[in-house]
């Protein structure tokens, strides 16, 4: 079981828009031992390699490899969560012992329920916005079963962001919106 956190902050946000980017950005100002990065789709990616002979390795990074897996991980995930909403949320929460949690890849309202039943006003919404055009330089190409779908999709409306996190490359722009991010995460401390 995880220490009771002071903060949970649930990044979600359409790919390349990045989540993993900002996260990483707001990791290193308040450090590891303060901040931890949690990612929904490491204990998938684990699962899924292990029941298909894959390289999990393989699978976390920003490869080929992981894009030829997506849609059929993105089905396996799902009917994992059908029978069991909570089954990665969980995974993701064994041991942390940091007080600020980023989960930096939820994807569906079942996620954010999960988190908000079990950890109640400790939860705060973050989304992290990219126009199309900053995600194309970005190597985003359109995906039709993945762009259009749950997993891209199932944050756009349905539950209300506390913070927007615009991230289209204008690095005095970011850091000004982390600089409130930050203060809020502080007074939370
Ligand atoms: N503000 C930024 N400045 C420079 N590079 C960025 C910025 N935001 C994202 N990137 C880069 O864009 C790519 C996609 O970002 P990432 O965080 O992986 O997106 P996501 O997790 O939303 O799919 C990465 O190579 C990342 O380093
Ligand atoms: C099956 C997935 O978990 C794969 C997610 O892999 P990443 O989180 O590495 O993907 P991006 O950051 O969008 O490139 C998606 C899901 O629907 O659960």
């Amino acid at each position: 079981m995880a220490q009771t956190p002071k903060l949970i902050l649930l990044f979600s946000g359409k790919r390349k828009s990045g989540k993993d980017f900002v996260a990483e950005e707001i990791q290193s100002q308040l450090g590891p031992d303060v901040c931890t990065i949690l990612r929904l789709s490491e204990p998938l990616k684990e699962q899924y390699a292990k029941e298909h002979g894959l390289d999990f390795q393989r699978l976390l990074d920003s490869s080929s490899y992981k894009e030829t897996y997506r849609q059929d991980m993105i089905r396996w995930g799902e009917e994992r969560r059908q029978t069991d909403p909570g089954f990665f949320c969980r995974i993701v929460v064994e041991g942390v012992t940091q007080p600020i949690w980023i989960v930096s890849d939820t994807r569906r309202i079942s996620d954010v329920e999960w988190f908000q039943d079990v950890y109640g006003d400790l939860v705060k919404v973050v989304r992290v916005v990219a126009t199309e055009e900053t995600r194309k330089r970005r190597a985003w190409v359109f995906v039709m079963g993945i762009d259009d779908a749950e997993s891209e999709c199932g944050l756009d409306q349905g539950v209300p962001y506390d913070w927007v996190i615009t991230n289209d490359g204008d690095q005095l722009s970011l850091d000004a919106q982390l600089e409130k991010l930050l203060q809020f995460i502080h007074s939370k401390l």
